[in-house]
């Protein structure tokens, strides 16, 4: 690299949930949330729902312990916020490191900040991609509330993860405009904020949804969303004793949500790479993270995600 703030970059979707990747497999990027908003703004950076970094558990004070995955997903907010799981994002990644021999096809584990997942990605660069996410956790607080477009809702609490309050509607376009934010109550069940789904059942294991995402605004597909609104709309059933499949419609396209009798979520959906390029990054990238910087998240304790125990978790995975 002849100048060193030039750093490479993958651009991809999932059903139109857009990612830039920067890969980093020694962790030498400082990336600071100006730097981050700026990737993603649309008109001065280069546009996207959020930032995938590509770093080896090995090489990161964060993920260090989390040894049965090789690569780790710190996944950014395009408001510069940490996020502990993208499901759309986990998608996009495990295609990239397929696709350029960083991991064979097939099985392969990767790191989150909600814990390690399971991912397949098919031998055939356009196949769609699978990942078990787990059990999610619905036992949070009760009585959520969400106002949209003046009105408002009953909301379910939903961990995946990440925090979610999903909202059953006759229609999704009863939330009209999404670009003022949903308010959420009360403020405590979520000290980190939420990702609100706006779900119409559209036949019995078929929603449609549309989804103001925490830290970004309404985006066009959410994988931890349409997981989180399945989980919401079989809050009052017993674990299946067959797998129970779901098609979840959201603006960029179709996810794919089976819900085992284990009561764990796969997700299936699209993951495709758009584009590769270098950008300039306004930190030095070579220069290593000092080990302190990152201990907020690693701090948490495994197996703990952002809103209480969510049973995807890294703990439980790493024992599996
Ligand atoms: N688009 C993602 C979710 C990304 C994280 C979210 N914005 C948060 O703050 O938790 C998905 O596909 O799951």
């Amino acid at each position: 690299m002849t100048d060193p703030a030039l750093h490479p970059f993958v651009k991809g979707h999932g059903a139109e949930n857009d990612f830039v990747i920067l890969p980093d497999p020694e962790n030498h990027l400082i990336l600071t949330p100006e730097e981050v908003a700026r990737l993603c703004d649309r008109r001065t950076g280069l546009g996207a729902d959020g930032i995938l970094r590509a770093v080896r558990c090995a090489a990161d004070p964060e993920a260090i312990t989390m040894t049965d995955a090789e690569w780790f997903m710190d996944y950014r907010n395009p408001d510069g916020g940490l996020g502990a799981m993208c499901g759309n994002g986990l998608l996009l990644l495990a295609r990239y490191l397929v696709d350029v021999g960083l991991h064979r096809p097939g099985a392969l584990l990767i790191a989150t900040r909600a814990g390690t997942r399971r991912v397949h990605v098919p031998d055939d660069h356009t196949g769609p991609v699978t990942i078990d996410m787990g059990r999610p956790c619905l036992s949070g607080a009760g009585g959520i509330e969400v106002t949209a477009a003046g009105r408002t809702w009953p909301a379910v609490h939903v961990d995946m993860g990440n925090p979610h309050a999903v909202v059953f509607l006759e229609d999704t376009a009863l939330a009209e405009d999404l670009r003022t934010a949903p308010t959420v109550t009360p403020a405590a069940a979520y000290p980190h904020g939420a990702t609100v789904e706006f779900v119409a059942a559209r036949g019995p294991h078929h929603l449609q949804l549309r989804v103001h995402e925490r830290g970004v605004g309404e985006t066009r597909a959410c994988g931890t969303g349409a997981c989180a609104a399945v989980a919401a709309a079989r809050a009052h059933q017993p674990s299946p004793p067959l797998a129970v499949h779901y098609a979840a419609d959201l603006p960029g396209g179709r996810l794919h949500i089976v819900v085992r009798p284990s009561g764990a979520i796969d997700l299936t959906g699209p993951a495709v790479i758009t584009a590769q390029g270098t950008v300039h990054l306004t930190q030095p990238s070579d220069s290593k993270l000092p080990m302190g910087a990152a201990r907020t998240w690693a701090q948490r304790g495994s197996g703990e995600s952002e809103t209480g125990p969510f049973r995807g978790s890294r703990a439980e995975h790493a024992q599996g």
